[in-house]
């Protein structure tokens, strides 16, 4: 049987990266994002047979939204067996002047949306005993970031914890549960938050003097996703050229 993969926020940059390379591997892949008609149109330039790609609106702030995603993927697809948990929104706002508000809305959607994909995706899949989550947290989770805001590096470092407490949640239904922690990629987001002088200073600070590659991501995400990655779980695999070492 096809393998199949559901990934949020993927209708552009690392999320859509991830998707490519899931379906490269050989996975059927829902293409999940707050705006269908972008979705659908990532998709299309993926599959333009449509085979293997399905289109979904997926906001991951809504609970609806996910449940709804799920039965669609299995009624077009007939199981899912992994999730990435990957849609995110970026602030930059210095850490004085984030009102409680801004922050209420950083937390609830970027954390909050992986708690809730964990439980709806996590719960279908430990019933079927077998799956293969991985959230996507964020260097800024663990160094308290740089080029982004505190809210940002909140739930982001919050994303790490969550793994850890799903893995041993969902562990006995066969379920593994594994967080990536990208340093700044190559990639629409950062060239637009990094303007171009500033793109010297920020690669100087790097001791692999490079951007990472948002395919490598997607390459770790079908390693994490093999039947033989069952000893990896509540791991989170850090990507960041040397900016944050254990
Ligand atoms: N680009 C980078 O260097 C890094 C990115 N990350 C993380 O990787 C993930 C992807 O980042 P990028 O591709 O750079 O971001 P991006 O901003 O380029 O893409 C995010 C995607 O998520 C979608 N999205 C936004 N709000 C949504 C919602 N409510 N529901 C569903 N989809 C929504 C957007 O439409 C977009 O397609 C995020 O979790 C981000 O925090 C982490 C570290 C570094
Ligand atoms: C602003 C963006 C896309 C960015 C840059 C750097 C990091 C990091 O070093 O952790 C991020 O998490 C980002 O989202």
């Amino acid at each position: 049987m096809t393998q199949v993969a559901l990934v949020t926020g993927a209708a552009q940059g690392l999320g859509l990266a991830i998707a490519s390379r899931l379906f490269v591997a050989g996975y059927a892949v829902a293409i999940t994002d707050l705006s269908l008609e972008r979705a659908e149109a990532a998709a299309d330039r993926l599959d333009p047979s449509g085979e293997r790609c399905l289109a979904l609106k997926l906001d991951v702030a809504s609970k609806a939204d996910f449940e709804a995603a799920l039965t669609a993927t299995l009624e077009r697809f007939g199981g899912l067996h992994v999730v990435v948990n990957n849609a995110a929104m970026t602030m930059t706002t210095p850490v004085m002047q984030i009102s409680p508000e801004e922050f209420d809305r950083v937390l609830s959607l970027n954390t909050r949306s992986v708690f809730v994909g964990c439980q709806v995706f996590g719960a279908h899949m430990a019933a079927a005993g077998y799956g293969r989550i991985v959230n996507m947290a964020s260097l800024a989770g663990q160094n308290g970031g740089t080029a982004t805001g505190a809210h940002y590096a909140a739930s982001k470092g919050a994303i790490v914890t969550l793994t850890k407490i799903f893995a041993k949640e969902l562990a006995a239904g066969g379920v593994t549960v594994n967080a990536i922690a990208p340093g700044p990629i190559e990639s629409p987001a950062v060239r637009a938050a990094v303007p171009a002088e500033r793109m010297e200073g920020l690669l100087a600070n790097i001791p692999v003097k490079r951007l990472g590659d948002a395919d490598f991501l997607g390459d770790l995400v079908v390693q994490l996703a093999r039947p033989e990655a069952y000893f990896t779980t509540g791991a989170t695999w850090d990507v960041n050229g040397g900016l944050f070492m254990r």
